[in-house]
């Protein structure tokens, strides 16, 4: 019995010690030092969802993600109910929420409408978002990508005024669910009109999951020579499973902001068949691993994942957390 607890006890210690190693023992010359997690479980995540959500629960999520230390949390979208219906309680979900001034909480506006209406809800920032593929951009807010930036310059010329930060979204940049293959020369100049516009930061969305770190590196070294480096993000959803390694070829790039979302929630109503963004407890567990800080606890993220994925009856979508539950390694 002595030789079976000591032969655990050892075994614990040369777990710990191995953890300790290999958290330690990886080079991360070159890659960011601080890595911005922009998480929107809240509102990428919920939206997709068929059945409705209460708004009691989606305003505890975001309190429990608050809660975790991410800096930025997407909450909602200002669209419209008739094309989004999960997102129809907009309004009470940003009223609902605890304001703390360590978390940014944002929120989609497509248009001048939604913008006059998150403002009048308090929010303190808020997103575009446009795309690189015409007919995505035609299925996705019903215009072409011109009139979608007119549409948007209205709304950061106003936004400007009320002293909003805006950030822009590009859509398909590694490729669309109706015209496949997508030029980066074409995502490259979508972004570049958001930046001119006045987007303080890019997000580039590859909304099907579909690429791969190849066409990431020459995505982004096209997008790049137009937009400073500083100001992009990367935003992968997972379904062909490329996101972790997507991200790990943009961080080699230089990008520090990352896109993610709590247990992987997810898909765009827009993309059939697009699986949810890359879980937020992969990306952390990733910078964790790589010694880059993100200031965001995985314990408590792992439990706000848990609490979401039981509230609306799925199981997580995060690796991590999966891992986490069956083991104590
Ligand atoms: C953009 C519109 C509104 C154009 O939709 P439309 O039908 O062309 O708009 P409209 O101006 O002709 O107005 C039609 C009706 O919508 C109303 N309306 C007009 N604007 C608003 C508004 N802001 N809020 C509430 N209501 C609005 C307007 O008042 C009117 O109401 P009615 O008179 O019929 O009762 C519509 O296409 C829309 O709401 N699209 C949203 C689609 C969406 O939310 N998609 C998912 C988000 S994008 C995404 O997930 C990708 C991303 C960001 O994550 C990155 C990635 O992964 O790639």
């Amino acid at each position: 019995m002595a030789a079976l607890v000591s032969s655990r006890i050892l075994a614990a210690v040369i777990s710990k010690l191995y953890r300790r190693f290999i958290s330690t023992s990886v080079s991360t010359a070159g890659l960011p030092g601080y890595v911005k997690i922009v998480e929107v479980g809240p509102r990428d995540g919920l939206q997709n969802e068929k059945e409705i959500v209460p708004t009691s629960v989606k305003i505890e999520l975001i309190n429990r993600l608050a809660d975790c230390g991410l800096p930025v949390i997407e909450t909602t979208s200002f669209v419209s109910p008739k094309w989004v219906p999960q997102m129809a309680d907009h309004k009470e979900v940003i009223q609902g929420i605890k304001k703390r001034s360590d978390v940014t909480f944002t929120a989609l506006t497509p248009n001048l409408k939604g913008f006059q209406s998150a403002l009048e809800a308090g929010i303190q920032e808020v997103a575009i978002f446009g795309a690189a593929s015409e007919t995505f951009s035609q299925k996705n807010i019903n215009c072409s990508i011109d009139e979608s930036i007119g549409r948007f310059k209205e709304v950061t010329e106003v936004a400007k005024k009320s002293k909003i930060p805006v950030r822009g979204y590009v859509s398909c940049v590694l490729g669309c669910p109706y015209e496949g293959h997508i030029d980066p020369t074409k995502v490259a100049e979508v972004s570049k009109k958001l930046y001119d516009i006045g987007c303080y930061e890019i997000s580039l969305g590859d909304t099907i999951g579909v690429g791969t770190p190849g066409a990431m590196r020459c995505m982004l070294e096209e997008v790049s020579k137009v937009v400073p480096v500083e100001h992009l993000a990367v935003h992968c959803h997972d379904t062909y499973g490329q996101a972790i390694a997507n991200i790990f070829a943009a961080l080699q790039l230089g990008v520090s902001v990352v896109d993610s979302s709590v247990a992987g929630l997810g898909g765009c109503p827009y993309a059939k068949g697009a699986s949810g963004n890359v879980s937020t407890e992969d990306v952390v567990y990733l910078m964790n691993g790589l010694n880059i800080k993100t200031g965001v606890d995985i314990d408590k993220l792992i439990e706000a994942g848990q609490f979401i994925s039981h509230a609306i009856k799925k199981p997580t979508s995060s690796k991590v957390a999966r891992a986490k539950s069956k083991s104590h390694l």
